[in-house]
């Protein structure tokens, strides 16, 4: 990979590479844009394949970031910390305090939170040493575990979706295909389950499918399966890129609104999905809850205020199909036009220099 033209292809500010051989962290931060505001954006561990799949994965991942701070209307940037290993097995506390050092050595430029793969425990480590982590245990006054908000904020964004296809938000007897049930899509089928909609499931892990099943009497199918499932709804709930030229033909669903980032492979897919008549969630607008829940915290968390914010994300996606009606265009463009416009606009507003200018960390 060309680093440099990789960057300035998306315009990214800065790629941080951090490497302590003592605990094995090797870790890659990347802040894309902070035009409104710090960035906020959390940390993966996976076990990636390359190097270059790392690089990759950390720039798409922040440059969502980005989209999805500005059309939530947070005043922050987008930024995202992939750590190269297997989440199961490599991780140790030196790891996470090497790594809350390096986000300390950047004054505030980068704030980090729970992804794929780290826990609230991993961000209690980082806390020992950096002020810039949310997401970190209740008892130090801060939001917790994101997952069950962005799960919850996934459940609202659907029903705006459902309402877009069918006409009604009802989810009563809706059948729902959820792609990976892991911390996010459980809690999604949690309040899917309780609305009496049918599941259908599947993940790569056995036990998170067989909980699913005995939970919520979901049906359980094989990985590859779960796109020619007869579903209302497919919920892509695990890695991006899987709305691509080999699964978009396969669906049966009217409506794709799941919880995973960065879904469609590449941004031509969006436009396939609008042509099919596919009623697609932008991803990065559906999948705010969680950094909603976690951005509060910069004002002193309020669990109230919080939620009354994820509630808003039904408004955000009614708006993204009404911008894509009327210019004719997919929602994924629609979304893209409302982040970027409200960035353009801050831009422009926020222009003049101020000796003290009023910034979200200085209240924290
Ligand atoms: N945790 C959060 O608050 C947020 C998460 N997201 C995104 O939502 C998605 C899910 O996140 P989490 O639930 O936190 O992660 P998780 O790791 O708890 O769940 C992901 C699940 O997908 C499964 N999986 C992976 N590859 C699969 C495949 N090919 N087929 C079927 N299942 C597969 C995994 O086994 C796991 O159970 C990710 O893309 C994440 O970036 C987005 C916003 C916030
Ligand atoms: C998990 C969130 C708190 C932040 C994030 O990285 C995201 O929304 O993808």
């Amino acid at each position: 990979m060309k680093l440099f033209k990789e960057m300035e292809s998306a315009d990214y500010e800065q790629v941080v590479v951090c490497q302590d051989r003592a605990s094995g962290l090797k870790a890659i931060i990347a802040i894309h844009d902070t035009t409104l505001g710090p960035a906020l954006g959390g940390t993966r561990m996976w076990t990636y394949k390359s190097e270059e799949e790392a690089f990759e994965d950390a720039l798409r991942l922040a440059r969502g970031m980005t989209y999805k701070n500005a059309a939530a209307g947070l005043n922050l940037g987008g930024g995202k910390t992939v750590i190269m290993g297997d989440p199961r097995t490599e991780k140790n506390e030196e790891m996470f305090r090497a790594f809350g050092r390096y986000i300390q050595g950047l004054n505030g430029r980068y704030i980090t939170a729970e992804d794929v793969g780290t826990t609230v425990h991993d961000m209690d480590m980082i806390r020992q040493e950096t002020d810039f982590v949310t997401g970190v245990s209740p008892a130090f006054g801060s939001s917790g575990n994101p997952s069950p908000v962005t799960g919850y904020g996934v459940y609202v964004g659907m029903k705006a979706a459902a309402k877009e296809a069918f006409g009604t938000d009802d989810l009563s007897g809706r059948t729902v295909a959820v792609q990976g049930v892991g911390n996010v899509a459980y809690n999604l089928c949690k309040h899917l389950d309780e609305e009496g909609a049918s599941l259908i499931v599947t993940d790569i892990h056995k036990a998170s499918v067989d909980r699913a099943v005995q939970d919520f009497d979901a049906k359980a199918v094989a990985p590859e399966d779960i796109y020619d499932q007869e579903a209302d709804i497919f919920a892509p709930c695990a890695l991006g890129a899987v709305l691509n030229d080999e699964t978009i033909p396969r669906l049966k669903a009217r409506v794709v609104a799941g919880a995973a980032n960065n879904q469609l492979k590449e941004a031509r897919h969006g436009d396939w999905l609008f042509e099919s008549g596919i009623v697609y969630a932008p991803d990065y607008v559906i999948n705010s809850g969680g950094v909603i829940n976690v951005a509060d915290e910069l004002n002193g968390y309020n669990k109230d205020r919080a939620m009354k914010k994820v509630e808003t994300i039904y408004d955000s996606i009614e708006r993204v199909f009404e911008i894509a009606s009327r210019d004719n265009i997919s929602s994924q463009t629609a979304a893209d036009r409302m982040a970027e416009e409200r960035i353009e606009n801050m831009r422009y507003s926020r222009k003049q220099f101020l000796q003290n200018s009023h910034h979200v960390l200085s209240r924290r």
